[in-house]
């Protein structure tokens, strides 16, 4: 963005004044003296010809290595934000290879910028020498010729010089411009993506049950076309219910909750709530339906009392300690010297993982949405934290729908219908003992459980 918004000052008046500069010197050529004016004009389209060339050479390189910049220094932000998440995860090694494939793809990128950036420039440079020798020649002959005098010489070649010297910055004027004018277009692409549709005539669902119909998606992709992550996917999370969404890593389970959320909408098939089509509910009407309790809670830098009441702004002091209560975050408060006023820190940096899903609990609590959508940590917490939020789950789900991406052993258990996702379909569909019972996919990711801590499926 620096680099679009700082074309008009700082590049923009040198192009002009690289173009500009050259063609006043030749009509001044021509003025003194047409023929050295006219040799200077002949090298125009080779100069032109040159520039091109080197344009073209670098064009491709400049976008590549505008791109692994950027993603170096989203790895950077993500890398240092993401620390406590990281680790609570025991995955800073994770961190650490993203960040080091990006640096290393930056290198490569700018190493291969700067091998074909050598052959332009010189190509440049080398032009712009040919045309002050063509000048410098022509000009030289006629004065030996006495057709001009010596100082009509050093005029033309001062003025040869200046109509050289502009000529050869253009060219690295033109790499900037060129990625100005790359990152000017990505910005308007951004500005320029639609917000999901409202619906002309809203509808209110009438009840909380939440049902896919044949449901299609794949994520868009850039330029190319959408990879497709769920293929027909049906089922029906029924009200008031637990329904546990399991399978492999990349098997479609956090694009399922994102679609009932509308983040996207589906390809094909219908996403629906209380029977309603969810792009027939107005956004606001959705929303206060919804309540998502996700890995990345999002907590903003301000007090945890202040992060609590982001679920009901205008709820009362007596609801929002009835809601921390609940969700077990009032001991919690208890223990910080600052108590309610404590600050939570950047992304909620000051808490421990188990203390920011308390906070993200109860701020749902205090929302008070019939609908849950739930992403189980697949943190290991200490005990009495696992205790604690599980307690304070439990108290979130209670006459609640709740769809949750479930990675602990008991939450898939007791859920009221498990719906086992491979490869964007649903496999298998039904009770614990019922797929228990089957012995299909879920059977076999049971028994082998006591292998691996908690519930993970391998795919
Ligand atoms: N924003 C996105 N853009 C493009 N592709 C995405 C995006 N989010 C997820 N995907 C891809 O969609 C597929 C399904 O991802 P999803 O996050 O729904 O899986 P998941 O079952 O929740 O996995 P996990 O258990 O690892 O979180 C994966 O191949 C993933 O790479």
């Amino acid at each position: 963005m620096v680099n679009v918004s700082g074309a008009p000052a700082h590049l923009i008046q040198p192009v002009v004044t690289a173009v500009v500069t050259p063609a006043t010197v030749v009509a001044a050529m021509f003025f003194l003296e047409w023929r050295v004016a006219a040799a200077a004009l002949a090298t125009a389209p080779l100069l032109w010809g040159a520039f091109r060339l080197s344009a073209h050479l670098s064009q491709r390189t400049d976008a590549r290595v505008h791109d692994s910049a950027a993603e170096t220094s989203d790895r950077v932000v993500e890398f240092a934000g993401a620390q406590g998440v990281l680790r609570s995860f025991g995955a800073t090694e994770r961190g650490h290879a993203l960040l080091d494939d990006a640096l290393l793809r930056q290198r490569t990128a700018e190493r291969r910028a700067l091998l074909l950036g050598v052959p332009a420039l010189l190509l440049n440079s080398w032009v712009a020498q040919l045309t002050f020798t063509l000048v410098l020649v022509t000009a030289v002959a006629l004065a030996l010729g006495g057709e001009i005098d010596l100082a009509l010489l050093v005029a033309m070649l001062v003025l040869a010089n200046r109509f050289v010297e502009p000529l050869s910055l253009l060219s690295e004027y033109g790499g900037a411009l060129r990625v100005a004018t790359a990152n000017l277009r990505r910005a308007v692409e951004l500005l320029e993506t639609p917000p999901l549709p409202e619906p002309g005539a809203p509808r209110e669902p009438e009840s909380s049950d939440v049902s896919f119909t044949g449901v299609h998606f794949g994520y868009p992709a850039e330029g190319g076309e959408a990879v497709p992550v769920l293929k027909g996917v049906s089922f029906t999370a029924p009200e008031g219910g637990t329904t546990a969404l399991v399978g492999p890593s990349g098997s479609g389970k956090t694009t399922v909750t994102r679609l009932i959320a509308r983040f996207f909408d589906a390809d094909a098939g219908t996403v629906a709530i209380g029977g309603v089509d969810v792009r027939d509910i107005g956004t606001e009407a959705l929303m206060r339906r919804l309540a998502l309790v996700f890995q990345d809670v999002y907590l903003f830098d301000g007090t945890i009392e202040e992060n609590v009441r982001l679920g009901r702004p205008g709820a009362t002091g007596a609801e929002l300690r009835e809601a921390s209560r609940r969700a077990r975050l009032d001991e919690v408060v208890d223990r910080l010297p600052d108590g309610w006023a404590t600050r939570v820190g950047e992304r909620g940096a000051q808490l421990s993982g188990g203390e920011r899903q308390r906070v993200s609990i109860a701020r749902a609590l205090l929302k008070d949405a019939p609908i849950v959508l739930l992403d189980e940590a697949t943190a290991a917490l200490d005990p009495q934290n696992e205790a604690a939020v599980a307690e304070a789950l439990g108290s979130l789900r209670a006459g609640r729908t709740v769809l949750v991406i479930a990675h602990r052993l008991e939450t898939v258990r007791d859920a009221d219908r498990i719906l086992v996702l491979q490869d964007g379909r649903i496999r298998e569909q039904g009770r614990h003992d019922e797929l228990l019972a089957e012995g299909g996919l879920y059977a076999g990711f049971w028994r082998r459980r006591s292998q691996s801590r908690g519930w993970a499926l391998r795919g």
